[in-house]
């Protein structure tokens, strides 16, 4: 899968200016608070629109100004993993999953999540009962359940404590890998982008600072963001 992406986006006084081309890896973006990291994935997602610009998935248009094409966000195959997760809370684990569900039930695909993600047990629970790590799990294997071409993750591990940031890190790693497609990583924490990603973006007030092989751009980055962000204090 590519995923290329061209677009900008006024928001209040700045304007998220993105331009990627992205093609079966994982990218991760670092910025300060505010930056427009997540701005730039809900406009990937469907969930606002940009003012101008393209996104392509393969030979699919997701969304073109010129063209006035803009598919709905339920279309686009794009699996958005947010903050706080959004489960739904009227619903068990087992019916927030199976809500990602097209028509057809794919009972045999539900339970292999359910067991994959650990949640067998948990299954008839509601969210508000669950440990932030289930509830992390939950929104992961819903995530899966859509089939997804592209896994947005952003900031997937500032809900929890220490040491569960390290097992779903685990955890987060091995979906990256057995996706094997375009997923991007939204964090705060430059060693989680360090471990997961392949590349990295730096953005700085809405624009790209620099873009490349992760290890390199943490090697040397070439930007005062970028230094300041990498080899500098905490964001
Ligand atoms: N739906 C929206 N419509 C218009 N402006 C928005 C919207 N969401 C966020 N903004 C603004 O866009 C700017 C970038 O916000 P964004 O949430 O993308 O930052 P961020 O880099 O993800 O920050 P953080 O690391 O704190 O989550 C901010 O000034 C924010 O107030």
């Amino acid at each position: 899968m590519r995923l290329q992406a061209e677009f900008r986006k006024k928001v209040k006084t700045e304007t998220i200016e993105i331009s990627l081309d992205l093609e079966n890896e994982v990218l991760g973006i670092l910025g300060r608070s505010g930056c427009g990291k997540s701005v730039t994935l809900r406009c990937l997602a469907g969930i606002l629109q940009p003012d101008k610009g393209r996104i392509q998935l393969d030979d699919k248009i997701l969304f073109d100004s010129e063209k006035k094409i803009s598919e709905k966000a339920q279309k686009r195959k794009i699996g958005y993993l947010f903050q706080n997760y959004a489960l739904f809370p009227n619903m068990t684990v087992r019916e927030n999953i199976a809500f990602a569900f097209g028509k057809e039930k794919e009972k045999d695909f539900l339970e292999e999540l359910l067991e994959r993600f650990y949640l067998t047990e948990v299954a008839e629970l509601y969210p508000a009962v669950l440990s932030g790590g289930q509830q992390q799990r939950t929104a992961m294997a819903r995530m899966l359940a859509a089939k997804p071409d592209v896994i947005l993750l952003d900031e997937p591990f500032s809900a929890l404590d220490s040491f569960l940031r390290q097992e779903m890190e685990r955890e987060v790693q091995q979906v990256l890998q057995s996706f094997g497609g375009v997923s991007i990583l939204v964090s705060h924490n430059k060693e989680e982008i360090f471990r997961l990603t392949q590349k990295c973006m730096v953005m700085e007030r809405g624009k790209i600072a620099e873009i490349g092989d992760t290890k390199e751009i943490f090697a040397h980055p070439k930007t005062a963001e970028g230094r300041l962000l990498i080899q500098g204090g905490s964001l």
